[in-house]
């Protein structure tokens, strides 16, 4: 199976993790990225069956309105039962890299008043340890040097994304070769930078369920 059939199996198999509890007042939180996308696109069918969705990015709340599902500010809604979203790693306690598309800090705010957080992923994203995908940072835009050194003090490689401007105005830092052992203590150690918004480690509040896509299937994994 290639990658964006994997992909598309999970997507199927998050309608189905849901599709028992969608009521008519159901305002689903919906993520972002290719993965998202797809499962984007298979809530269209079951459009009449729930409210709405609140998206995580200006991409997403295009694309579910395209499809006819309407998209409400978090704000009007206050808690939403699940959270639907992609990972570029997950390592064994559910503790994700997120933020290759840019749009961590509306996926970790979405992912913040979620009852259930289900991380839908190809195999290729299961890791031991993470760290090898580069970890993204959105950075208030005049503390990006003074961010940068900050990382490189605790031992990153952080690369500007150039041309990349996050749907809050801001920039987001990379940082390379930055292996992480304790995903919930460096996700308070980067949050204590002064000026970064948002760092993509999404361990504190992590998923819930993974379903992830294999050639065996898709598999249902619970945190270690
Ligand atoms: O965090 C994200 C976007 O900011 C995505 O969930 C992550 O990049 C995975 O994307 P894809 O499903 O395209 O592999």
């Amino acid at each position: 199976m290639t990658q964006d059939e994997l992909k598309d199996a999970v997507a199927a198999a998050a309608i189905d993790e849901i599709r028992p509890w969608l009521e008519r007042d159901t305002v689903l939180g919906v993520g972002t990225g290719s993965t998202a996308n797809l499962f984007i696109d298979r809530l269209a069918a079951l459009r009449d069956d729930f409210k709405g969705a609140v998206a995580s990015s200006e991409a997403s709340a295009e694309r579910l309105r395209g499809h006819g599902i309407e998209v409400f500010e978090l704000n009007s809604v206050g808690t939403v039962p699940f959270y639907i979203d992609g990972a570029d790693e997950v390592n064994a306690h559910l503790h994700m890299i997120k933020g290759g598309g840019a749009a961590l800090t509306r996926e970790k705010i979405v992912a913040a008043c979620a009852e259930r957080f289900i991380c839908i992923a190809d195999a290729s994203k299961k890791v031991e340890r993470l760290g090898e995908f580069p970890l993204p940072v959105e950075v208030i835009p005049m503390a990006r040097s003074y961010v940068a050194r900050e990382l490189v003090k605790l031992g990153a490689d952080p690369v500007y994304r150039e041309g990349v401007v996050t749907d809050n105005g801001n920039p987001i830092i990379d940082c390379f070769e930055f292996m992480i052992d304790d995903p919930v203590a460096m996700e308070a150690r980067l949050n204590a930078i002064v000026g970064v918004v948002t760092n993509g480690l999404f361990a504190a509040r992590g998923a819930d369920v993974l379903l992830l896509g294999t050639e065996h299937g898709v598999e249902r994994l619970t945190p270690a």
